[in-house]
This record gives structure tokens, C-alpha cells and sequence, in this order.
């Protein structure tokens, strides 16, 4: 049998506008790169209850959190900075129901931006509020007129993402304005921009694939080289749903 891995990605939601109903969404790029590493995606609206959110999951083998506004810190126990853009409070809800239960199962997880921030909070660390205050010599991470504004990347070779990028110039599209600042117990920083914002982790837990980037792979401006971050999960997926690859064919069996 062979079967390419579904993995769910959260929708975002904007709320109903004077001229504009409610509607969840995602960027293109997100499920895109998904179906080009060779999973089914499938979009999940924010979910309602603890319950609805399992039920989701136990169709998934593996999660993809994508980007968005800004975690609400007052749910870690912060207080809230004027900078930051809470994202609509039942996406935050549904987020951080879906990211408990799949840390509990262990089921592989990718975050991109917002994502990965919340893998981090969900997991015990915690985050800068605002670079331009907490790291006032950061390189700018965001650019209000260039959504693929771009910033060099420092990586550590024995990673994942040191594998995928290896040496040589790394260049990544950068659209965020907090960052973290305590890695969660569990992960390791693999990737930083030169000026020491944290750009990508990993876990480091043998039954636990769970990564995170800052920098935004699936972007408009994504090289040959964010595309193979996405081979690498949909791999890990498929590892984890106790499939094996098929040299021959490039199609996927499932392991008797
Ligand atoms: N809280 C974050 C948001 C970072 C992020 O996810 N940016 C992408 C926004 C929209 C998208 O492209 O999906 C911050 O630190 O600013």
C-alpha cells in the first residue's frame, strides 16, 4: 500500500469586517510547499473544543503551525507590550489546544513564525516581546514594504537545518518583530541570524520530531534550498507513520 502522509495545517481567521464576512484562511506557500514535498495537506479551521481538536488530529500524521499575528503574552503570565498584535483570540484557543495534544502524542510538528513561538511557549520558553526594545542592535527582522525581506543565517552543521542549507551563504525571509528568548527545555537553537536572534530549533528528544523556523521557508522568495526543510518533515512524517522509502519508485509503503 502506498499513501502520501496527511498533515494538517491551522487556518488564520479574520473576524467579520463592515463590507467582509468571517473567514479563516491561509497563504498559498504554506500548503504549497507541503503538496511539493509530497504530503496532503489539510486546513483546519480553528477548533471549538478539546474534543473537536482530537478528533482532528487523529486524522493527521504530522502538523505544520503556520505564521500569523502575535501570541497573546498575558496567557504565558506576561503583561501586554504596546507593540504587540494579538491574533484573534479562537485561533490562539484552538493553536494552543492542537499544539498540547500533539506534544502529548509526540506526532511530528513544524512551526514557521508565530508557529515556532508557539511550540516554544507551549513547551516552556518564552519570548522577546519586541526586538527593536530587547535587542536594540538586532539587523531589521521586518519590513513593512517587502514581504520577502531577507537577512543572512548562521547554522549549526550537525542539524537538520545545518544538513539542508550546508555551507556557504544562507539568505532567509524574515517577517517578525518578537522572537525567542528562552529555548524550551527539550530543544537546541540550530540556527541564528548573525546578530543573535534565534532562527530555528529543534527538539532534541529521541521520540519527538518538533522543529521550528523563524524565517519563513515557504515564502514567495523560498530558494531550492528552504524547499528541501519541507522534504525533510514530510520524511519524518512518513518515518513516524511507520513508512518506509522505496528507492525504486520514490513512492512510500507502509512497513508490515
Ligand atoms: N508573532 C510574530 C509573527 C511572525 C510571523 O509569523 N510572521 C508572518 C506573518 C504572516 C505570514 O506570512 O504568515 C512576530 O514575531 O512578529
Amino acid at each position: 500500500m502506498t499513501c502520501k502522509p496527511l498533515i494538517g495545517l491551522n487556518a488564520d481567521f479574520r473576524a467579520a469586517a463592515r463590507t467582509t464576512p468571517a473567514f479563516a484562511y491561509i497563504a498559498q506557500g504554506y500548503y504549497q510547499s507541503i503538496i511539493n514535498a509530497g504530503g496532503v495537506p489539510m486546513l483546519v479551521p480553528p477548533q471549538v473544543d478539546e474534543e473537536s481538536a482530537h478528533r482532528v488530529l487523529d486524522a493527521c500524521d504530522g502538523f505544520l503551525f503556520i505564521g500569523g499575528a502575535d501570541l497573546d503574552p498575558r496567557n504565558d503570565g506576561f503583561m501586554l507590550h504596546p507593540s504587540v498584535r494579538p491574533m484573534d483570540a479562537g485561533r490562539e484557543t484552538s493553536d494552543r489546544m492542537l499544539m498540547a495534544e500533539i506534544a502529548e502524542r509526540r506526532m511530528p510538528v513544524f512551526g514557521i513564525g508565530t508557529g515556532m513561538q508557539l511550540i516554544n511557549v507551549q513547551q516552556g520558553g518564552n519570548l522577546f516581546l519586541h526586538i527593536k526594545e530587547d535587542l536594540p542592535s538586532a539587523v531589521p527582522h521586518f519590513d513593512a514594504q517587502d514581504t520577502n525581506h531577507r537577512h543572512t543565517l548562521d547554522v549549526e552543521g550537525d542539524s537538520l537545518i545545518g544538513r539542508v542549507y550546508g555551507d556557504g551563504e544562507i539568505r532567509v525571509t524574515s517577517r517578525h518583530h518578537m522572537a525567542i528568548d528562552e529555548v524550551a527545555p527539550g530543544f537546541r537553537v540550530t540556527a541564528r541570524c548573525p546578530d543573535g536572534v534565534i532562527e530555528a530549533i529543534e527538539s532534541e528528544m529521541i521520540d519527538w520530531f518538533a522543529m521550528g523556523t523563524q524565517f519563513h521557508p515557504e515564502s514567495d522568495a523560498a530558494s531550492a534550498l528552504d524547499i528541501r526543510i519541507f522534504e525533510e518533515f514530510v520524511d519524518a512524517v512518513r518515518a513516524h507513520a511507520g513508512q518506509a522509502v522505496d528507492p525504486e519508485s520514490s513512492e512510500f509503503h507502509l512497513v508490515a
